[in-house]
C-alpha cells in the first residue's frame, strides 16, 4: 500500500492567526483534490514566531485550530498531520502538535519536548513531556517538532515499536538548512524509517526560514524535497520497505542497549 502526502511548505503571516488559517484553507482544498491521504502543516503555523504576544494569540485549549482541522479533514477526506500551535493550557503555553483522521476525529497530540533557546522558545513556552506516537492510516508514526530532531535518543524512543513513518514539522531557519538535511536523512538511515519533514518558508523579524521540506525512505534516499519558495510538495512511498530494510541490516536486533548510557 503507498501512502500520498502533501506537505504545505507555506510561509506564515507573523501573529496574524486569521491570515494563516485561510491559507491554510486553501492549500488544503488543493492539495486535496490530488486525492493524497495526509496533509502535513509546519510548525507553529497559527502565529509564527510571535512568542512576545502569545498571551493574547494562543489558541485555548487547541480548540480553535484543532476543530477547524478537523472539520478540513472531515470536507477533504484526509487524515491531516497539524503541524503545530501555541496552545494556552492551565500549566502554560505548549507548542502542540495534534493529528486528525479523515473522519476528523482526534487520533493524538504531541507537545514538543526540546525548547529552543536560540529562538527564546524557553522563555515563552512549557515543554511536554509525553511520547508523540500514533496509527494513522494504520501505520505505525510518530510526530515530532523541529529541534526534536537533534536529539536522536528521543527519536529511537519513538522508534523502538516498529514505528514506520516519522512525522516532523518545523521553522527551521535558512542558515542552518544542511543541518536540517542532515539530521533529517541520519534520523531515516539510524532508524530506518521514512522521514516526513514540512519547513516553512519566508521572514518574521528575527529570521529567514529555509524549506527544503522533504520525504527520506529507509536507506536515506531523498525521494522529493522542495526548494526554499512557497509550494506544496506532493511524495508518495511504500511504509512496508521498511520492514525490507530492517531484515536486512537489522539494528533493532543488533543494538546493545547494556551498553548504552541512555
Ligand atoms: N524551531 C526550531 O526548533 C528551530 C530549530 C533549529 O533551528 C535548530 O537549529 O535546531
Amino acid at each position: 500500500m503507498t501512502l500520498k502526502v502533501a506537505l504545505i511548505q507555506m510561509n506564515i503571516s507573523f501573529g496574524n492567526p486569521e491570515a494563516n488559517y485561510e491559507k491554510v484553507r486553501t492549500k488544503c482544498k488543493e492539495a486535496s483534490e490530488k486525492n493524497v491521504d495526509v496533509i502535513v502543516l509546519p510548525e507553529l503555523w497559527t502565529t509564527g514566531y510571535d512568542l512576545t504576544r502569545l498571551d493574547e494569540i494562543a489558541d485555548v485549549n487547541g480548540e480553535k485550530s484543532y476543530s477547524f482541522i478537523a472539520e478540513l479533514a472531515k470536507d477533504y477526506n484526509v487524515s491531516i498531520v497539524g503541524g503545530s500551535i501555541p496552545k494556552e493550557t492551565d500549566k502554560g503555553i505548549t507548542n502542540t502538535l495534534f493529528v486528525v483522521n479523515r473522519k476528523g476525529e482526534f487520533v493524538s497530540e504531541y507537545s514538543k519536548a526540546h525548547l529552543f533557546r536560540l529562538m527564546d522558545e524557553e522563555k515563552y513556552l512549557t515543554e511536554g513531556n509525553d511520547e508523540g506516537s500514533f496509527i494513522l492510516e494504520n501505520i505505525k508514526s510518530a510526530g515530532v517538532i523541529c529541534y526534536d530532531i537533534r536529539f536522536p535518543e528521543w527519536i529511537r524512543t519513538h522508534m523502538l515499536d516498529q514505528t514506520k513513518v516519522l512525522y516532523v514539522v518545523a521553522e527551521w531557519p535558512k542558515p542552518r538548512i544542511d543541518h536540517w538535511r542532515a539530521l533529517l536523512i541520519s534520523r531515516a538511515i539510524e532508524n530506518q524509517c521514512f522521514v516526513v519533514a514540512c519547513n516553512r518558508v519566508g521572514t518574521d523579524p528575527k529570521n529567514e526560514f529555509g524549506g527544503h521540506s522533504l520525504i527520506v525512505g529507509p536507506w536515506g534516499e531523498v525521494i522529493v524535497e522542495a526548494e526554499d519558495k512557497e509550494t506544496i510538495l506532493y511524495g508518495e512511498f511504500n511504509p512496508e520497505e521498511v520492514d525490507k530494510v530492517r531484515e536486512t541490516i537489522p539494528i533493532f536486533t543488533d543494538r546493545r542497549p547494556d551498553l548504552y548510557k541512555l
